[in-house]
């Protein structure tokens, strides 16, 4: 399923904080979302799983404008990691991954074999099988996460839309996150800090700043060295992964650019 945003504004308290932006994810295709704190990302992601409505533009599925969707048909189609969390806390990691069927239940339907079925699946393919029973509260950060992306994988969705979901993981549980995203390859929005696994796992990346896309393109031709000290002010090489041949960063830890410098 496609998904384009077209000409998007939307903030909050009537200021909007983006403006403009326009992107396209192919189905199929994970398209990620980077840029420095601040920028955007998470305003665009929450305007496309509909926790906040564009002031002006369109956020389209399959060509159909998501304003015209009710929210269990949109819950059939989008499923989302939010950086903003629920009250889940006293439901245990089960109950959890479970309330990602909800959108395919009548009201008080109790589980069938089918719902038990996927949420044991995705359980599984986040590495906590057997761990259905731990109250969600006891969990640590990055298991809360992989418990968080198993309801998105439990709701089925045709779009994932995943902010920050590589943040508390350690980096054996990042490179299980970005197979599985590999793996299961639905069409993807996500959001990434971390440029080089951005660089290995999307498809296309759309470089936000103050609100808007300043370059599109694989990361190859968007993730350059002028790029990086023009949007994120910082001195960096880019090379080949010597093991993959996926663009890599190398950055100058020692100090940031002057501020506008390149
Ligand atoms: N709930 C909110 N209320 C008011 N302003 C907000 C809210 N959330 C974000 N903003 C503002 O909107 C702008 C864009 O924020 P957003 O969270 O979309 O950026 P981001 O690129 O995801 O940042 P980060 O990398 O820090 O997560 C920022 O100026 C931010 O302060």
């Amino acid at each position: 399923m496609t998904v384009e945003i077209e000409d998007l504004h939307v903030g909050y308290a009537g200021r909007d904080v983006v403006a403009g932006v326009r992107l396209m994810a192919a189905a199929g295709e994970i398209a990620g979302l980077v840029g420095p704190n601040g920028s955007g990302k998470s305003t665009v992601l929450r305007t496309v799983y509909r926790h906040l409505r564009p002031t002006a533009g369109r956020v389209l599925l399959a060509g159909c404008d998501l304003r015209t969707l009710t929210p269990g048909q949109t819950a059939r189609q989008v499923a989302a990691l939010p950086q903003e969390r629920g009250s889940d806390f006293e439901l245990t990691v089960r109950e959890v991954v479970a309330m990602g069927r909800t959108p395919y239940k009548r009201a008080f339907a109790g589980e069938d074999r089918a719902d038990r079925e996927s949420v044991a699946g995705a359980l599984a393919a986040v590495g906590m099988a057997g761990q259905g029973a731990r109250r969600f509260s006891a969990l640590s950060g990055g298991e809360r996460q992989r418990v968080l992306l198993a309801r998105a994988f439990a709701q089925d969705p045709d779009v994932l839309v995943l902010d920050e979901p590589t943040n508390h993981l350690d980096v054996r549980h990042q490179v299980e996150l970005l197979a599985l995203l590999r793996d299961r390859r639905r069409t993807t929005l996500i959001s990434l800090h971390d440029l080089n696994a951005a660089a290995s796992l999307c498809d296309r990346l759309h470089v936000l700043h103050g609100g808007r896309v300043v370059a599109s393109g694989t990361p190859r031709e968007v993730l350059t060295p002028q790029l990086l000290a023009e949007v994120f002010g910082v001195r960096a090489a880019v090379t080949a992964h010597p093991l993959t041949g996926d663009p890599l960063i190398a950055f100058d830890h020692r100090e940031p650019l002057a501020a506008g410098g390149s």
